[in-house]
């Protein structure tokens, strides 16, 4: 049996010819050049056992995969089919083939038993060029591009396995060896553990449509794909909304829809799209990508960038990397859409904590009597960070007391205001302004506020002699308990009102708002160095005009600079006409003011049996006047608006003082140098009880507010846009949100805003400081301006000063009054009988107008502010917007020629002496106060 001994060449060469049969090239210059010898084999070989194994190898599934790899296989085929062949015989090598399959026979399924072994060497020479096949790759791409991305080189990777096993596939019929394709296209990516653990399980599902997916398919899958993307491009492009990849994305809505982060966004997801194109442009689109087309076709429908898909996308194979990273490119643009909304969470945040930060007091604060721990209530302003605290008043009749914690405020502006007048003025508007504007860092004042007066300056109480006045024992009595910690001094004091200890000692300590003023100084100065001050310390520089009971002249103290006005009245005069009690009033009155809106009495003094109030200056007349001087001798609404706001904080803090003023009118409003306005002329002011209370604003409608004397809010908060709103309701006014915030994208942030700003009015409790049960019924005022309750004799309180208001800003924006007849008689019927009109012209706002008509209601019970003052006048629309605690800052309104009026004999020429009203004013019969009960 020679052949047997041949049978190893044999082997070997049948080997060879087999390896010809497959690789003719490659055969033949192995083979040599003896063609009939090799005709012989081959003879030889087609009738052996070895042909019969070959043939049946040939006819088992995994042939096609052992294509699969080429020639370099067949060349690892070769050698290990040799090895054993060269010491097996064939018989053996049967046997061999019979054995039940090896621990590499697995990765091949489906092969019986009888070609486990030459499975398991085709498998294992299968696995081993794979990964040596990718580690050549590998290092081909780390070396070509070091810095590559792992996800370029799996790209890359993935490309050229695709080619291979597209070109191989060609050779085979679809859908025939597609499992032989796992194993090729899984061998380079086993060191992408993340992304390749989900492969198998994909690939081996039987169902999975990728299997099923034609080279065609692939093809045109990976265009749509393209197509997709770019539509994706251009609709963001266009729209710029997103709006059409919003569907079903709750992520992208809320990005897109979100005005503000809009414009980075668009810029965020438009650079997106471009890089997405990019990628999905760049992928070879050639139909040999088979799994990255129909990975991406699968992976990336028409709602690609949905959200919903990312943990679908995330489980994306391996081979699909490329796409993956586009997609996750698209997902990233999740999470930061998202960070935006902090903006929105933040400002909720502050909302809400103003919310609960001004949301006083509960129910149950409410019935514990008012038993408030100011401490737990003191609160921090979310945007200026000032403290807000919460403060006790012991509900006495007639009387309150508050502790007010102050701390400063950075942007103080003027002096504080911290005696009794002040901390009422700040009680009756929470103009804080006075104590912001103060160094003092904390500051406890206790007001005690007792006033047993009914009505005291009226004409049927008869005159009182100047020692009366000097020292009072009427029935009248103010005691202000005042006990305070000032950093900038002591001034724990207890001060009577009713005594002029305070003007006497030419002290500004009852004067805070203004007591940085040096004319104080002065005056002191000039006290110490004389012993005493009178008319011989001031040149009288001109007359200002003159009253019912005095004449006004502007001087100055000798040896300064200081300006002055001087009402000088005569005391015998008063005496006689019966009008001593109107100067005292008004000198009791002058001394309790502490107000920037309301004249600051330096000093009185009695000289040669005249009676002089030493008072502010205002260089820039009086509004009536100054109407003359404007276009269509009327002010602009803005102007109106500005002057009457202030007027109204004036009348707020007098009826809180329990002065119902009487009498006003343009002619008693003087500018300030500053251009703001000062009230004066007090001399028809009622003096009445008061008793503020607190309202607890949030109760049911139609159902008044609980009644509540005691805590209130006090806030030293200046800061102009302040949104948590400083003090009790009636100084609170929401910022105006302008008509351009209302646009765009602001529109829901301010709206939102608006609302809580509304919440927070609703649940602030509102303070009345409004005499409401004064009475009187002396006829007093100017005719035009009468109220008509004063005009039937039915006895007259403190709505008549909103009566007065309205008609001054009817006359401030229309430049007459809305009553006017031809002569006073006619007046007075009008004022009874007439309905309101409104002129034609000047265009005045429908605000302006409803405001004027609220005011203007001839029955007192049902005008506007009787029942709870100012805080229902604040409110009104024609003052939305409207910081009443900065409106001492604001700049006031520009007005022409508006310093004419300052010291000096030309202005002293043109003191209106020319004008009609102001000659009406001299000649005081005509421009009567008359009091005929
Ligand atoms: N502080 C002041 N600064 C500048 N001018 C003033 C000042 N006080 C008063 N005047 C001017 O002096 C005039 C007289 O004022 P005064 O208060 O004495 O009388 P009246 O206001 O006309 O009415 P009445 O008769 O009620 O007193 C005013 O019209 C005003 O123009």
């Amino acid at each position: 049996m020679g052949s047997f001994a041949g049978s190893c060449e044999i082997v070997e060469e049948k080997d060879e010819i087999r390896l010809t049969k497959h690789s003719g090239r490659y055969g033949k210059s192995v083979l040599g050049s003896s063609s009939k010898g090799f005709e012989q084999k081959q003879r030889e070989y087609h009738g052996s056992l070895e042909y019969d194994i070959d043939k049946l190898f040939q006819s088992i599934p995994v042939k096609p995969s052992t294509r699969l790899m080429g020639s370099s296989f067949h060349n690892l085929e070769t050698s290990a089919s040799a090895g054993p062949s060269r010491t097996t015989s064939p018989s053996k090598r049967i046997a061999m083939m019979k054995k039940p399959g090896t621990p590499q026979s697995p990765r091949v399924g489906g092969l019986s038993d009888s070609v486990s072994l030459k499975q398991a060497l085709r498998d294992r020479c299968i696995s081993k060029a794979s990964e040596m096949a990718a580690q050549k790759r590998l290092s081909k791409s780390a070396a070509a591009s070091p810095r590559v991305s792992e996800g370029d080189r799996i790209k890359s990777l993935y490309n050229q396995v695709s080619n291979e096993s597209a070109s191989r596939s060609a050779l085979l019929p679809v859908g025939k060896g597609k499992g032989n394709l796992v194993e090729v296209s899984l061998m380079p990516i086993n060191d992408k553990p993340s992304s390749s653990r989900s492969v198998p399980q994909r690939f081996e599902d039987p169902s999975s449509p990728i299997s099923e997916t034609s080279q065609a398919g692939t093809s045109l899958g990976l265009q749509r794909v393209e197509n997709q993307m770019r539509e994706i491009k251009l609709l963001h492009k266009s729209n710029k909304c997103g709006s059409c990849l919003s569907s079903g994305s709750g992520d992208y809505e809320i990005e897109l829809d979100d005005n503000v982060a809009s414009p980075s966004t668009h810029a965020f997801f438009e650079d997106d799209v471009i890089e997405i194109d990019k990628h999905v442009t760049s992928l070879p689109s050639h139909s040999s990508k088979k799994d990255n087309g129909t990975e991406l076709d699968e992976k990336i429908p028409s709602s690609a960038v949905e959200s919903g898909q990312k943990g679908k996308l995330d489980n994306a194979p391996s081979s699909g990397t490329e796409k993956i990273k586009t997609v996750r490119k698209v997902t990233r643009m999740i999470p930061r859409p998202k960070q935006q909304p902090k903006k929105k969470i933040l400002v909720k945040k502050k909302l809400k904590i103003g919310v609960v930060s001004v949301t006083y007091p509960t129910e149950k604060e409410d019935t514990n009597d008012l038993s408030l721990d100011s401490s737990a209530n003191q609160l921090l302003c979310q945007r200026c960070h000032c403290s807000l605290k919460s403060t006790n008043i012991q509900n006495q009749p007639s009387s309150y007391t508050t502790s007010h914690n102050l701390e400063i405020c950075s942007d103080s502006l003027s002096s504080i205001s911290n005696n009794v007048g002040k901390e009422a003025h700040q009680v009756a508007d929470g103009n804080s302004s006075g104590s912001c504007n103060v160094s003092q860092s904390s500051e406890s004042v206790t007001v005690v506020m007792k006033q047993d007066v009914s009505s005291s300056n009226d004409s049927g109480n008869g005159a009182r002699d100047e020692k009366e006045t000097e020292n009072p024992t009427s029935s009248e009595k103010f005691e202000f308990s005042l006990s305070s910690k000032d950093s900038l001094g002591d001034y724990s004091r207890s001060t009577s009102m009713s005594e002029e200890s305070n003007l006497s000692r030419f002290s500004c300590g009852n004067k805070p708002h203004m007591s940085m003023d040096v004319r104080w100084e002065a005056i002191k100065h000039v006290k110490v160095q004389c012993g005493s001050l009178g008319l011989r310390h001031f040149n009288l520089l001109k007359k200002l005009g003159c009253g019912d009971i005095g004449t006004v002249y502007l001087a100055e103290l000798i040896g300064t600079n200081c300006l002055f006005a001087i009402k000088v009245m005569d005391n015998e005069f008063l005496a006689r006409r019966k009008k001593s009690p109107r100067a005292q009033a008004e000198r009791e009155i002058l001394k309790m003011l502490d107000h920037p809106f309301l004249p600051t009495l330096y000093a009185q003094f009695t000289s040669d049996n005249l009676s002089c109030l030493v008072m502010e200056y205002c260089p820039g007349g009086d509004l009536h006047v100054l109407r003359q001087k404007q276009l269509g001798r009327c002010f602009p609404e803005p102007a109106a608006r500005f002057y009457v706001a202030e007027i109204l904080l004036a009348l707020e803090y007098l009826h809180m003082l329990g002065v119902i003023y009487r009498d006003l009118k343009p002619e008693n409003i003087l500018v300030r140098e500053d251009g703001h306005i000062m009230l004066t002329d007090f001399d028809l002011s009622l003096r009445c009880a008061v008793n503020p209370t607190l309202l607890r604003s949030n109760s049911p409608p139609g159902q008044d507010p609980a009644r509540m004397s005691g805590p209130y809010n006090t806030s030293n908060c200046i800061q102009p846009f302040c949104i948590i709103e400083p003090s009790c309701q009636v100084s609170c006014f929401s910022p105006r949100l302008s008509s351009n915030q209302q646009q765009g994208g602001k529109a829901k942030k301010a709206d939102h805003l608006s609302k809580t700003q509304q919440h927070l009015k609703r649940s602030l409790p509102q303070l009345v400081a409004e005499p409401t049960e004064a009475r009187s019924n002396s006829f007093v005022g100017t005719h035009e301006y009468l109220a008509p309750e004063i005009i039937k004799g039915e006895g007259h309180g403190a709505a008549v000063d909103w009566w007065t208001f309205g008609v001054l800003l009817y006359e401030l924006l229309y430049g007459k009054t809305p009553f006017k007849g031809y002569n006073n008689d006619e007046t007075l019927a009008n004022v009874v009988l007439q309905n309101l009109k409104f002129p034609d012209s000047p265009l005045v706002s429908f605000q302006a107008k409803d405001l004027i008509r609220g005011l203007l209601v001839k029955e007192p019970e049902n005008r506007l502010g009787s029942e709870k003052g100012s805080a229902e006048i604040k409110r009104h629309p024609f003052f939305e917007g409207l910081n009443w605690a900065l409106i001492r800052c604001a700049i006031p309104p520009e007005l022409p020629d508006f310093y004419e009026y300052g010291g000096g004999p030309e202005a002293s020429a043109s003191l209106g002496v020319n004008d009609d009203r102001y000659l009406e004013c001299k000649a005081i019969g005509d421009h009567l106060e008359f009091e005929l009960f």
